[in-house]
This record gives C-alpha cells, sequence and structure tokens, in this order.
C-alpha cells in the first residue's frame, strides 16, 4: 500500500495530478531549468550568449552535431577555462559520457580554438592512433548556436586536485615515478611531431576516468600550443612552469615543455610548486637560489630581458658561445631586489619561501618521510630520492642546449627503476636531419628566407651553435617547392628501435595539418572583404610576438622584408566599437610607428578580463567533478603500500598493465621497461600518498597524519587578480609584422582572402563592456581575414592540397599569434593552503601559522576575498578527505600566465 502511494507521489505523478486535475497538462519545458553557466542571463547571441559570450548551459541542454545529427546532453559542467566551458556530456549514439569545451561565441577564441582541434587532430591520428601516448583523445568537432564545441574523452581530475586532495603533500615515488613516465610519453610524442605543448602544469593533466584506464594520465589543453619551428610568441607558459629562457625572453624549443616537466616531477614528490615565483624576478632568484647556478652567458647576451635581471660585471667579448660559463665565472650577475627595484622603478614581488633547505638536493633529501617507516626502508628510499634529485637535475637545466629530450630523460634509472649508482648521462640524442642541406628556401613575395640561413625565425644567430647540438634542436624538413610544410623526417628515438621515419608532409590528406574550419565562412557570417593585411589591426598581437634579438636570420624584419601579410586577429579587434568598419592596413610593416595601436595599447584587455574571470571562477566555483574521482581511481589500486623496496619491483607490473607499456617497444625510444621498479598495478592510489601515515591497502580513502598537515603552502597573497602587463608592454624594437605574417605563411596555410565583420559573432557592446575592454573601442577595426590564417604559397599548395580542404582554408587556425591564450592568461597564481604546523616530521618546512581564515592574508589584498569562501578552494585544516568537495573539472586555481 505504502508503495503504490509512493509510485504515485513519484514515478506516476504526472498521472496523478492528472487525475486530481483533468485540465493538467505536462509540458518539460514549464520545468524549472537548473543553470550551470553563470551568469545565466542572456544578452548576446540572441539570448543564447551571457554577457560573457559563454553559452548558457543548463542541465539537459542539448548541443547538436547538425551535421551528424548527433546529440550531446550536457549533464554537468566539468570546468571553465579562457576559452569557454567544459561539459560533462551524455552521447546517446556511444551510451557514454564525454567532455565538451564549449568555446566562447568570438571570434578570437573561435579561431585559436581551432588550432586546438588541428593540433589534436594530427597527434592523435597522425602520431599516435592507438592512444599510447597519453594525450586526450578528440572525438568531434562542431558549431552550435555559433560555439564551437569540440569534444574530447571524458577524464577525470587533473595533478593538481589530486595533490590538494592528498593536502599538498607529495605523491609516493612510486605514483611520481609511474607519471613521469606517463607524460614523458606524452612529451615524446610532441616533440616527435615537433609541438611544443607551452602551458603544461599539473592542472593539464588529468587522471583517465576511473573505469576507462586506471592510474593513467593524459596531457590536455593544446589551445596554447605551437610547432616548434614556428614559435612566434615570448609570452607563454604558466609562471610557476615557465622555462628560463621564456622568461629571458630567447628562441625556445620542446626543452621548454621539459623543464616544465621537471617541476611538476618536483612538485608531485613535494606536494609544492618547487618555484613559485610571484613575479618573474621572484620566479628567476629562485631557480638561481634552488639549482644554484644562471643561465649560461651565451643565452643570457642574446636574450631579450637579461637587463631586467641581470647586470653586466666583465667584457661581454669573452663570451664564447656555451664556453663562456664553463668555469663558474659569467660576466653576468643577477641583481638584488634593490637595484631590481632601481632599474625597473617598481618592487618586485616577492613571494615567502616555503622551505626552509634552499637547495634542490636538501629541499628533496630532507623532505619529510612516512611516518613510521621502518629504517631499512627509508634507507631504499633515500636512494630513490638521490635518483630523484639527479633525474630533475637534468630537466630543470638553464642552459636548454644540455636540458634532456623526452628520450634521454626516458632512460633514467628514476624511470627505469634501475639502481641509481652514478650521476646519469643520458645517451645522445639522435640528431635530427642535417639541417642545411634541408632546409628549402621558404619562397614568399617579400624575400625573407628563414630557413635559406638554416634557421628557426626566432633563433638569435650567436646562439645556433648549441642550439643545435642540443636534443630538443629540431630542424624542421622545410618543404620542397612542391609540397607545403613537411612535419619533418627525424628519426630522434633511435634507442634500439627508433622511429627514423618520415611523417610526411602536411599536405598528406591524413593530415590535419592542413587546417581546417568545422564550418565556413557563411556560418560565421563573416564576409569576404578582399585582401587586407590584418597586422596594424592586431596591437595585442604585436605585443606577444616572439622578439627578434640579435641578427640570427640575416634579416630584419622591419626592413620589410617579409610579405605584407596580416597578423592574425587580435581578441581586442573582437571588442569592437558597435559598429564596425575596416581599417585597411595594406603594406609592409604596417604596424609601425604610426599604427595607433603602437604605444597606446597596454596589456591585453582580454587578458584582464579573463583574469578577472579567473579570480571570480576561483572565487565562486564550487567543485563541480565527481566525488569519487580518489575513491574510484584508488579502487584500481588494491594491494599493499610499497615501500621504496617495492617500487622498484612493480613498476613493470604497474606499467605493464598499461597497453601503452606494453606495445610501445617500438615506438619512440623503445620504451621497453628495462627494471623493475615502481608500483604493484593492484596498488591502491591513497598508499600511495606519500606522507599518508595509515596505509590501509583495501581503505579507499586516505587517512591522513595530523603531524603532516602543518607545512606551509604558497601564500594566497601570492595571487594577484590584477592581470600584470610586465610583459606586455615591452616594446620589441623590431617589426613583427613580418615575422608573424611569415609564421603564417610558413605554416603554409590559407589564402590571401579577407574575411571581415563580426557576422553573428558576439559583440562586447558597449553597455556590457567592461571598462578595460572600452580602452580599445577607438583601436583599429577588426577584420579576420584568409591571410591571418597564413598565406600559402599557391604553387605548394596546389602540387599538394587535398581538394576536399580547400573549403576550409579560409578557417585556418593560423590566428594563433592572437589567441585569446595569450591573451588570456591570468594573473592567477597558485593557491595556497596553510595547515596548521604540526609535528617534528615536518620540521624542515618552514611552518606557517594555522591559517583558519587565512587571517595572515594581507587584508588590504584583493585575494583576500577569495579566501573567505574557503570551500572553493579547497579545504585548509585538515578535514578528512571524505568531506572534500569534489574537486575535478575546477581546478582553475593559480600559477597561470601571470
Ligand atoms: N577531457 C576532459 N575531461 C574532463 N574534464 C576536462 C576535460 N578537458 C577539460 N576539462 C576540464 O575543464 C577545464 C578547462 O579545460 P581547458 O584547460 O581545456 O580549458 P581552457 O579554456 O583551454 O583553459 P585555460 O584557461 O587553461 O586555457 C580543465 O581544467 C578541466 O578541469
Amino acid at each position: 500500500m505504502l508503495c503504490m502511494l509512493v509510485a504515485r507521489l513519484t514515478k506516476e505523478i504526472v498521472e496523478t495530478y492528472q487525475i486530481c486535475n483533468p485540465q493538467f497538462k505536462y509540458s518539460e519545458d514549464l520545468n524549472p531549468k537548473r543553470f550551470l553557466t553563470s551568469p545565466s542571463v542572456g544578452v548576446l547571441n540572441d539570448g543564447y550568449d551571457n554577457v560573457n559570450s559563454d553559452l548558457i548551459l543548463t542541465v539537459n541542454f542539448v548541443l547538436i552535431h547538425l551535421e551528424k545529427n548527433k546529440r550531446y546532453i550536457v549533464k554537468d559542467l566539468l570546468g571553465h577555462g579562457t576559452f569557454g566551458q567544459v561539459a560533462k556530456c551524455w552521447d546517446s549514439d556511444t551510451n557514454s559520457f564525454v567532455a565538451v569545451k564549449i568555446i566562447k561565441n568570438q571570434p578570437a577564441y573561435y579561431q585559436q580554438a581551432l588550432v586546438e582541434v588541428t593540433i589534436l587532430t594530427t597527434l592523435n591520428k597522425k602520431y599516435d592512433p592507438e592512444d599510447k601516448h597519453h594525450i586526450v583523445r578528440i572525438y568531434d568537432y562542431f558549431v552550435y548556436q555559433r560555439h564551437l564545441c569540440i569534444c574530447f574523452e571524458l577524464l577525470d581530475t587533473n595533478l593538481y586536485e589530486l595533490i590538494k586532495m592528498n593536502h599538498f603533500r607529495g605523491l609516493s615515488l612510486g605514483i611520481v615515478q609511474l607519471f613521469s613516465k606517463q607524460i614523458l610519453y606524452g612529451l615524446a610524442l610532441l616533440k616527435e611531431a615537433g609541438i611544443i605543448h607551452c602551458d603544461l602544469k599539473p592542472e593539464n593533466i588529468l587522471l583517465c576516468t576511473s573505469t576507462v584506464k586506471p592510474a593513467e594520465i593524459k596531457i590536455i589543453d593544446f589551445g596554447s600550443a605551437c610547432m616548434e619551428n614556428r614559435t612566434v610568441y615570448s609570452y607563454i607558459q604558466s609562471r610557476y612552469y615557465r622555462s628560463p629562457e621564456v622568461l629571458l625572453g630567447c628562441q625556445y624549443t620542446t626543452a621548454i615543455d621539459m623543464w616544465s616537466f621537471g617541476c611538476i616531477v618536483a612538485e608531485l614528490f613535494l606536494g609544492l610548486p618547487l618555484f613559485p615565483g610571484a613575479s618573474e624576478f621572484d620566479l628567476l632568484k629562485r631557480m638561481i637560489e634552488i639549482l644554484g647556478g644562471q643561465p649560461p652567458d651565451y643565452v643570457l647576451r642574446d636574450a631579450k630581458n637579461t637587463s631586467k635581471f641581470f647586470k653586466c660585471i666583465g667584457s661581454l667579448q669573452n663570451i664564447d658561445n656555451s664556453e663562456s660559463s664553463k668555469n663558474g665565472r659569467s660576466v653576468y650577475q643577477a641583481l638584488t631586489v634593490e637595484e631590481y627595484e632601481a632599474r625597473e622603478l617598481k618592487k618586485p614581488s616577492i613571494g615567502k619561501e616555503y622551505f626552509n633547505h634552499m637547495n634542490l638536493e636538501a629541499i628533496v633529501t630532507n623532505y619529510p618521510y612516512r611516518k613510521n617507516l621502518p629504517k631499512e626502508d627509508i634507507l631504499k628510499e633515500s636512494q630513490i630520492r638521490l635518483a630523484l634529485i639527479d633525474f630533475l637535475k637534468g630537466l630543470v637545466e638553464f642552459d636548454p642546449a644540455k636540458r634532456w629530450s623526452p628520450f634521454q630523460a626516458s632512460k633514467h634509472p628514476f624511470v627505469t627503476g634501475e639502481p641509481f649508482t652514478h650521476p646519469y648521462k643520458p645517451p645522445p640524442e639522435t640528431p635530427h636531419m642535417p639541417v642545411v642541406q634541408n632546409i628549402k628556401v621558404d619562397n614568399h613575395p617579400g624575400g625573407g628566407h628563414w630557413f635559406a640561413a638554416g634557421l628557426s625565425p626566432n633563433v638569435p644567430g650567436k646562439s645556433r651553435a648549441s642550439l643545435y647540438s642540443s636534443p630538443h634542436f629540431q630542424m624542421v624538413q622545410h618543404p620542397p617547392a612542391n609540397s607545403y610544410g613537411s612535419v619533418g623526417s627525424h628519426g630522434s628515438y633511435n634507442d634500439s628501435v627508433g622511429l627514423g621515419s618520415s611523417y610526411g608532409s602536411y599536405g598528406e590528406s591524413s593530415n590535419m595539418f592542413a587546417y581546417y574550419s568545422p564550418i565556413g565562412p557563411s556560418v560565421m557570417n563573416m564576409h569576404n572583404q578582399g585582401s587586407m593585411s590584418m597586422l596594424g589591426n592586431s596591437p595585442d598581437a604585436r605585443r606577444r610576438v616572439k622578439y627578434q634579438p640579435g641578427n640570427g636570420l640575416g634579416i630584419s624584419p622591419a626592413a620589410g622584408n617579409f610579405a605584407p601579410l596580416p597578423l592574425g586577429a587580435s581578441p581586442s579587434q573582437f571588442t569592437p566599437p558597435s559598429s564596425y568598419s575596416q581599417v585597411s592596413v595594406g603594406s609592409p610593416g604596417h604596424y609601425g610607428p604610426t599604427s595607433p595601436a603602437r604605444g597606446t595599447s597596454h596589456g591585453s584587455p582580454l587578458g584582464k578580463t579573463a583574469a578577472a574571470s579567473q579570480f571570480n571562477r576561483r572565487k565562486n566555483w564550487g567543485h563541480s567533478g565527481s566525488p569519487q574521482t580518489l575513491e574510484a581511481f584508488s579502487s584500481h589500486w588494491q594491494g599493499q603500500y610499497l615501500d621504496s623496496t617495492s617500487h622498484t619491483e612493480g613498476t613493470s607490473q604497474a606499467l605493464g598493465s598499461s597497453p601503452s607499456y606494453l606495445q610501445s617497444n617500438s615506438n619512440p625510444g623503445n620504451w621497453k621497461q628495462r627494471g623493475s621498479g615502481g608500483l604493484s598495478a593492484n596498488q591502491n592510489i591513497s598508499s600511495l600518498m606519500k606522507p599518508s601515515a595509515s596505509m590501509n591497502s583495501q581503505s579507499t580513502e586516505l587517512v591522513y597524519d595530523n603531524a603532516e598537515t602543518g607545512i606551509s603552502l604558497p601564500d594566497p597573497g601570492d595571487w594577484d587578480p590584477n592581470y600584470s602587463d610586465e610583459l606586455l608592454l615591452q616594446e620589441d624594437g623590431s617589426d613583427e609584422s613580418s615575422l608573424t605574417t611569415e609564421f603564417g605563411r610558413s605554416m603554409n596555410l590559407g589564402a590571401t582572402e579577407t574575411w571581415a565583420g563580426f557576422g553573428r559573432f558576439n559583440h562586447v557592446s558597449s553597455t556590457n563592456t567592461p571598462p578595460i575592454i572600452m580602452q580599445r573601442l577607438n583601436g583599429p577595426s577588426q577584420a579576420f581575414t584568409n591571410v591571418e590564417m597564413g598565406s600559402l604559397p599557391m604553387h605548394d599548395l596546389q602540387a599538394t592540397y587535398v581538394p576536399s580542404m580547400s573549403k576550409h582554408f579560409h578557417l585556418m587556425p593560423h590566428i594563433l599569434q592572437n589567441s585569446p591564450s595569450r591573451f588570456g592568461y591570468q594573473s592567477v597564481q597558485r593557491f595556497t593552503h596553510g595547515r596548521p604546523p604540526h609535528g617534528a616530521e615536518w620540521n624542515q618546512i618552514k611552518i606557517q601559522a594555522p591559517s583558519s581564515g587565512f587571517s595572515s592574508v594581507d587584508p588590504r589584498s584583493p585575494r583576500n576575498n577569495s579566501f573567505t569562501n574557503s570551500m572553493t578552494w579547497g579545504r585548509r585544516m585538515n578535514p578528512p578527505v571524505s568531506s572534500m568537495p569534489p574537486t575535478s573539472g575546477t581546478r582553475k586555481d593559480y600559477a597561470r600566465i601571470d
């Protein structure tokens, strides 16, 4: 009887209502909507979009891929980034959940998101068809309601969240080893493809869903990635993970990802970022202190930003490429805080110190051991720690030419599990193509022949020698005249089984580097307005284009040698006056002193607004991810916690459980397990979290030791929601127009054709434009062109271009020069959680006062607000893990590009 009543009042409630009132009619449309997007007021795009140009999502909102007639039903929000929202969606065709990134309805975001589509598609299909390299899979993309939607495999918690769930205590060495290996595997693939991720950090590495691939991770977020031989931006990488060469404004290669990787490995072990610089000055200072060195003189000599951080105390003539600072005597000396202040007329932000020991060895060596670890296990772990120190040294190596490549790092005993007996000497990286012989001149109207000189556009001349000898340098085979853009034929991994094979050219039909767009201009209502240079219209972009120190190219971009091609659409173009008009900037190098942009636009409005939104996101968002993440993950790791001994016995099993490792011996570097080591595949993830006091092999709950919760964490005071224009305000002294144009051209993308206007892209109208955007209203009008995605040498194109792609040429995402990711990097730094000091075990770590309510935070700090809403930021006072709010998908807490 009761059952029937319950059924009537639940399952059959509609019928019950109809019995009570025959007039009653149920309509799903009348149900209250559960909004996932905030703000949820539709003010743009016929009410579909909010003021931020985000599609307003509700639970059960249906995203439709019209061409395929495929429906994705929105169920939850997984995260939010610069580009838009990521929703967990139900794919009824496959009966599975997927993650759909719904890009903001603005052209710059759209264009940049196409870069991610293109790069990922290429990586997936061409380089990793069997999904062995720990790179997220892209399934689909389409435009719905004028939003580009990118469908990915659904992943779980990111590594930052994992560390956070472990109360910012490091993970066990076994898991650090396991994850290191997997990340290296991804990085090896990127290197092979000549792609630099440019934003590698813990929150861009996600665990696979527990049911699919437990204990596997994948690298996400290729929205900032670029081709190694087409590095254009100088403003990349999130600060904590930023490499010295990027910080100094040098040419860079895939080695910058290896630096970030080293920072990540250290953080996985320590639970805290290794270099939590509150500013670039602070970052460099920490690097110098912790690593006990500084960038080599040949790097400093050619770097754009050297004078910002160093003074010259010797003769520059003594610098003989990489040999100069060999004897430890450098002609450069790092500025003190006072000297920096005197030079820059502002105090550098300096963050707190979190480690008592200020060098890498001591920090790792003295990191607290797991409580109650038997002496012999401590001894064993101490040996592995020595291997870790040696491993890290090869990764966070100042000299990019000496920094290990993924292949070299993969052979390190820390990764292979072999006993560590002496400092590791990496095997030589197989040289790629002989550089000069394989270089073909890239013909273009402007006549600049970067590659004729055997140079990547950004290689300062004097650094060439060492760059070539670097394991990271890979000269991409330049396309012969009748092809357009070979990705290169390099076999960098020739350990037992070298790849050694060519990957063909971009022109292959299978190769998605022939950028294409899921939609045509008509869809976006962009109108062909004829050829037009975009360069002058892109004030922001020029500030981010890589500076060209020296004259390594033998060509001065300012000399107008390059083609009069556009730079691309700056996001600033998409914060336009309410009615747009075209500005014709048609000649080479017109981004000059006469440009309204020069000297008048300070920084990126998009960056600033993004920073603000990031701030709000951190402040307001709860954790919407799966609460079972860790438990689910853990459930696949049943077994005893393995001490350091078992580490060396279990790795091969753990990895063996991964098809990647089983099947990858013929892959780059022959990643076959060399020794035993690491983890049991059945190991409980909770037990892997290093400082856990109680390692219950069966428990899926982490048990923490109160004594270990007193660790001081990076201070929330470090975080600054105000975007720093520090880097963006620099006058380069060169005209990057040509440079960027050339970048575009050399990608062999797009034809010289202009599309202008906004169509139905959202404008940010004057009524809802934040003041920071308003400052751009008098700037150049928006117009975006095919050329902004690069100009294709047409003879090359015709020779090899796949006809089916030609219709999409106009939307080739070459516009990445003006990437919103570049513009939108926020000044969000890593949030810090103070915990009460506790326990002698942590005495190597500086203790911060218990921070309930973060009383130690400067009340004037804007950050302070964010910490009053403590739940959003995670817990600070050591509550049990079971009460942790679910965290996946909301990790946007810190360490963005400042
Ligand atoms: N495949 C996925 N599965 C689960 N969650 C995901 C997936 N991809 C992204 N997310 C979540 O969405 C968030 C935003 O994704 P992503 O970093 O790709 O966006 P973005 O706009 O490029 O961010 P950013 O501001 O860092 O550039 C991620 O931090 C993550 O939490």
